[in-house]
This record gives structure tokens, sequence and C-alpha cells, in this order.
């Protein structure tokens, strides 16, 4: 397995002064200074987590196995063993959950399609009788 480069929490906290946003989750380091326009939360939430832990508001959210995976790509490194929390990974639940549109508003309001099967059965009787009279 790879060896992941090491660092202390004071190395991450000084990658801010740099213009960087690095980020510590899960005691591994992550450098999402290139994902902050495609973050779906938002750019603003990465900038105010730069150079912190930002384990326990992640585990908030609850982030889905996607955003987990997408992770991988911006690993640069984990945190040096001493400073390491062993905070476990909270999962089993998607972010926008909540968000979601109830149930009801699903469905298309109006008369549906026999009403207008119906109509244009009218209109299709209406124009036969209408050629045969002229
Ligand atoms: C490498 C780090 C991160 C990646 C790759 C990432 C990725 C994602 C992705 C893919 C989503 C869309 C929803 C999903 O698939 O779960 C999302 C939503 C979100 N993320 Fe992140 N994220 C990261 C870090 C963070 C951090 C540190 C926070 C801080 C709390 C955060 C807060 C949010 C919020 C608030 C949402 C919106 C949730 C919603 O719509 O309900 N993310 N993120």
């Amino acid at each position: 397995m790879v060896q992941l480069k090491e660092y202390t929490k004071d190395e991450i906290q000084k990658t801010k002064a740099a213009g960087k946003v690095v980020i510590i989750l899960h005691d591994k380091i992550y450098d999402v200074t290139e994902f902050l326009n495609e973050h779906p939360g938002g750019e603003e939430i990465l900038i105010d987590h730069a150079g912190k832990d930002g384990t326990e508001n992640f585990n908030d959210v609850g982030h889905s196995q996607d955003a987990l995976d997408l992770m991988n790509k911006y690993k640069i490194g984990e945190l040096v063993e001493s400073e390491r929390t062993n905070k476990p990974l909270k999962k089993g639940w998607v972010a926008g959950y909540n968000n979601k549109q109830p149930e009801k508003e699903k469905y298309v309001k109006g008369p549906g399609a026999p009403f207008y099967t119906l109509i244009a059965a009218i209109m299709l009787l209406a124009a036969i009788v209408f050629y045969n009279m002229s």
C-alpha cells in the first residue's frame, strides 16, 4: 500500500495563508482548492473549514457513497499518528434527503389520460359526422 504523506494540524492550518483550501476529515487530509466550484454543497462551506478539522460537520451533513468515492481524488495525506482522533466515518443516509419533494407533489395535477382520450374520440366522431354530411 502507498504510504500517505503525514501532516500536523499546525501545517494544515498554515495552508490557509497560502490561499489553499485544505481540510482534515476523519484524520485524512484533503486539498479541495480545485473542487470549490464543483462542490454541490457550495464553496462557502469548504472555505469556512479551510485549515481545520471538518469531520464533525461533514458527518452531520451525511455525504453519499458517491461523495466518499470522489473524496479520494482530493486526498493528499493524513494526520501524524499522535494527532489523530480516530473518529469513525458516518454514513447511511444521503445528503439532501430532507429536501426531497413530498410524495404527493410527484404526481401530475389535472384530468389525466382517460379524459383526453374521450375528448379525442368525440372530436373524431364529430369529424366523421361532418365529413358524411357534406
Ligand atoms: C473532499 C471533501 C468533500 C467532497 C468530495 C464533498 C462532496 C459532496 C457531494 C458529492 C455532495 C452532494 C451530495 C452527496 O452526494 O452526498 C455534497 C453535498 C454537501 N456537502 Fe460536501 N463534500 C466535501 C466536503 C464537505 C465539507 C467539509 C462540508 C462541511 C460541512 C460539506 C458540506 C456539504 C453540504 C452542506 C452539502 C449539501 C447537502 C444537501 O444538499 O443536503 N462537504 N458534498
